[in-house]
């Protein structure tokens, strides 16, 4: 079977309280990006164990570190009829980007697992998986714009009309480490709570929709508020850090496509409707 797991990007994000055991609460809006690797799982030929074949852009750690592979095992665990897979990721999207590549590959192989192998698992039992995966993980799943809260794993329903929205994102190469990025938080509430802030027109988003993670990192990694500030010259109306970066996406609401922007091809533009 061969699924093509896509990226996210957060629209807002408010770190709002630091749990007791290390992780932080959240408010944010996960949104899909059509962006995607591409997974494959297939059952291991007869007598081979799992593997994992890798192709694209190079992930750091050992196969079975790899959450795909992870992903598989956490089913076997529980269901040991299913077989040894021959897995392989072509990786496309970028690692420590705060797009959520490597949490979309493992909620895609429970999916795929769930599928091939009829284990007939609802939605709240891949969620429920997922959320053991990493904390970003469970939003793939559904795969749908939603509020989340939280460790970002609890979701609430969200209208969001961002059809016809164009989007780009510059990864300015930057592996910036997640658990790093909120060692820098100081956790509070959210000046403008997010639900009321992204109800209105993206060109108010400016002004109410913040991304805590921006100003924490922006004073180490200066590039990312010059590729926001070069994002609003082409015409964004609206642009931010996504998760805990280093991309850094641009919305123009009603235009076919983004302007072609002008950073090298190493910052990987990605240019798209939402
Ligand atoms: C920044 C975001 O991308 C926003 O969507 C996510 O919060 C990150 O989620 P993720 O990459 O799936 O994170 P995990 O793999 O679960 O956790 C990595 C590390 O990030 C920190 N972490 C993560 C999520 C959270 N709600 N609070 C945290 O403090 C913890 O130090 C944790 O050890
Ligand atoms: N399939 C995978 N894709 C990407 N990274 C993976 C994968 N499997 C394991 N990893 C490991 O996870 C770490 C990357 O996690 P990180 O959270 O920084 O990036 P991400 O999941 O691509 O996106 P985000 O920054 O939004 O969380 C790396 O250390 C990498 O070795």
């Amino acid at each position: 079977m061969l699924t093509f797991p896509n990226a996210k990007l957060n629209l807002g994000l408010y770190v709002t309280a630091r749990r007791p055991d290390g992780f932080h609460t959240l408010e944010t809006v996960f949104v899909p990006l059509p962006w995607t690797d591409a997974l494959e799982l297939l059952p291991a030929a007869p007598g081979q164990p799992t593997s994992l074949g890798l192709s694209g852009r190079p992930i750091p750690g050992a196969p079975d570190t790899n959450l795909c592979v992870r992903a598989y095992a956490l089913l076997q665990a529980d269901f040991p009829q299913l077989p040894p897979a021959q897995l392989h990721l072509h990786k496309v999207v970028p690692i420590g980007a705060g797009l959520g590549g490597g949490s979309a590959d493992a909620a895609f192989a429970l999916k795929a697992a769930n599928e091939l192998f009829g284990l007939q698992l609802s939605t709240e039992a891949l969620e429920s998986y997922a959320r053991r995966l990493g904390a970003d993980c469970a939003f793939f799943i559904q795969n749908k714009p939603v509020l989340a809260r939280e460790k970002g794993d609890v979701f609430e329903k969200i209208s969001l009309d961002l059809a016809g929205t164009a989007c780009a994102v510059v990864y300015p190469g930057l592996h910036i480490s997640t658990v790093e990025a909120y060692a820098r938080i100081v956790p509070q509430a959210p000046a403008h709570p997010l639900r009321a802030a992204l109800g209105a027109p993206i060109e108010t988003w400016r002004d109410t929709v913040a991304n805590d993670f921006e100003t924490a990192l922006t004073p180490t990694y200066p590039v990312l508020a010059a590729i926001k500030q070069q994002l609003y010259a082409a015409g964004a109306a609206y642009a931010s850090l996504s998760g805990s970066g280093s991309a850094v996406y641009g919305l123009w609401p009603g235009q076919f496509e983004a302007p072609a922007l002008s950073w090298p091809a190493e910052y990987l533009v990605w240019r798209g409707q939402l």
